[in-house]
């Protein structure tokens, strides 16, 4: 069967990232406290939370950003890893190019950056700089930037988070196209019930300091509008949204 963007198959190999009991407080105040992911070469996962859930802490132990996570388990994280923020966090004194390739070193670095902008659609812009692109070009930069690492794993932060209703479904559709072609390991970390559900192979939802909830989405689930709607319920459920007409579950 055709691979479908955004539903790429995992190899059935060693997982890439493997975490086990992994935990995190702040001030005596416990986020995480048992968290328990692998995450295969190649695979797609969103990750949904309530905001204050702890996803970017998630994200930051993932990345190394967190020197002060804790746990009795693995923390096991390939080392070509590349982090997307909210924010495209270009340096405005840079132009796009220097931006893209900062701290590469191999000498190839800039024509691997000029292909990398070619490839989000911002060819000939190498020379720009970052204030005279648009929200949406800059985290297309973003993603460039990310590319240039080559990265066996994608860990990404809300990065269309603050991108417009059509900007944002054009960011989406380039990522799928992004991971079809270079095949990383993605996390992402979302609001969107349904962007989680169309990019990704599994879904996780972080609730009281642990995955409350894995749920595998079918290959080809948008020809499957029923289950993609029952995937669509349970997920707000598990993040405590009730539609009008469902009744919250008696405690
Ligand atoms: N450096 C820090 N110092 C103190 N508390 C922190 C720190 N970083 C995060 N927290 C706390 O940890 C909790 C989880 O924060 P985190 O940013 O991981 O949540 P989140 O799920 O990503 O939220 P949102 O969806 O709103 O972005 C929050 O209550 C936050 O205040």
């Amino acid at each position: 069967m055709a691979q479908q963007p955004g539903q790429l198959s995992p190899e059935k190999s060693e997982p890439i990232v493997s975490i086990s009991r992994l935990a995190r407080s702040f001030d005596g105040r416990q986020v995480l406290s048992n968290i328990n992911l692998t995450i295969k070469p190649g695979e797609f996962v969103a990750l949904l939370g309530r905001s204050g859930s702890g996803k970017s802490t998630l994200l930051k132990a993932l990345a190394h950003l967190d020197s002060q996570v804790a746990g009795s388990g693995a923390l096991r994280v390939p080392e070509n890893c590349a982090v997307a923020f909210q924010d495209s966090r270009l340096l405005p004194w840079l132009r796009l190019l220097d931006n893209i390739v900062l701290g590469e070193r191999s000498r190839n670095s800039r024509s691997r950056g000029l292909q990398a902008l070619a490839e989000v659609g911002l060819g000939g812009r190498e020379n720009d700089w970052p204030n005279t692109l648009s929200g949406g070009e800059q985290q297309r930069a973003a993603l460039a930037r990310c590319l240039v690492r080559q990265p066996a794993l994608l860990l990404a932060d809300e990065p269309f988070g603050a991108l417009d209703a059509l900007t944002r479904l054009n960011m989406q559709a380039l990522l799928q196209q992004l991971c079809l072609q270079h095949q990383p390991a993605v996390l992402l970390v979302t609001h969107d019930v349904d962007e989680a559900i169309s990019l990704s192979q599994r879904v996780i939802v972080l609730e009281n300091g642990e995955i409350a909830l894995e749920l595998a989405i079918e290959p080809d689930i948008h020809q499957l509008p029923e289950v993609r709607q029952q995937h669509r319920q349970r997920l707000l459920s598990a993040l405590g949204v009730y539609s009008v007409g469902s009744s919250p579950p008696a405690h």
